[in-house]
């Protein structure tokens, strides 16, 4: 469960108000769409959820655990697939993974398992013993997605994690939420593709210059906009005319 109250955050000596107090409550077993145009403050929004960036202003907690006052233990509940997926180009993909779940602890039984199973879903398994450095954006991406959810956290987020993987990549990510999702997790993640949340999503928060101006399923966002246009259209509008 991720809780976020009040949250703000400005850049360039509080000149640029990133985010914007916000609010918004993500319940476990349900995939959340963070959608916003660019420039919204989705990033930023993940990045203080993350730990990465420290909020200026308001609380976030995972599972209840404040993010900033238990980051370590708040961490250990997160598995996070960044937006831009540089990493280590001198690992091979397992040594990779393996540091991964060494930094979670995660005995050997269950990271075999585990990177058995997504690197299988994900096709990349054969290339696992090649450095990162040789591989494609997609395979990096899948690499990051694979190691993120190793140690299985209970909340997982995702910056934009559609944007660069092949339909059928796309297709087996889209699957992995849902069940993740199924099994009583948490799963968050940010888009400015309307038709993406529409096909993923159980609810959604609409972002616009840093602060929630829609959260709600897509049907209560149909009924709100009460125009018969198309998804994409509705959400540039509710962008737009706010
Ligand atoms: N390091 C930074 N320094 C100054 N301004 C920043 C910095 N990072 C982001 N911003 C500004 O903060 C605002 C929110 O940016 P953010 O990257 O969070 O938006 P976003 O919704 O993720 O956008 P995108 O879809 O383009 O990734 C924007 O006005 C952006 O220009």
């Amino acid at each position: 469960m991720i809780e976020i109250n009040n949250l703000s955050k400005t850049y360039a000596k509080g000149k640029v108000k990133a985010v914007n107090n916000l609010n918004l409550s993500v319940k476990q077993g349900e995939i959340f769409g963070f959608l916003g145009p660019n420039g919204a403050g989705k990033t930023t929004t993940i990045k203080m959820i993350t730990g990465i960036l420290r909020p200026d202003d308001g609380r976030i907690r995972i599972n209840g655990i404040d993010v900033v006052k238990e980051p370590i233990r708040a961490k250990m509940h997160i598995g996070f697939v960044p937006d831009n997926p540089e990493i280590f180009n001198r690992l091979t993909g397992m040594e990779y993974l393996n540091f991964i779940a060494d930094i979670y602890d995660i005995d050997n039984q269950q990271r075999y398992d585990k990177i058995n199973e997504l690197a299988e879903s994900f096709e990349i398994k054969d290339a696992l013993n090649s450095s990162i450095g040789s591989y494609s954006h997609g395979m990096k991406q899948k690499l990051i997605i694979i190691g993120a959810l190793i140690h299985n956290p209970s909340v997982w987020i995702l910056d934009e994690p559609l944007v660069g993987l092949d339909p059928k990549a796309a297709f087996v990510l889209k699957d992995m939420m849902r069940r993740h999702a199924n099994e009583g997790n948490t799963v968050f993640f940010s888009t400015h593709i309307m038709e993406v949340a529409e096909k993923v999503c159980d609810r959604i928060g609409i972002i616009k210059k840093g602060e929630i101006i829609f959260t709600g399923t897509i049907d209560e966002l149909r009924q709100a906009s009460k125009e018969e246009e198309s998804l994409e259209n509705l959400f540039l509008e509710l962008v737009e005319n706010e």
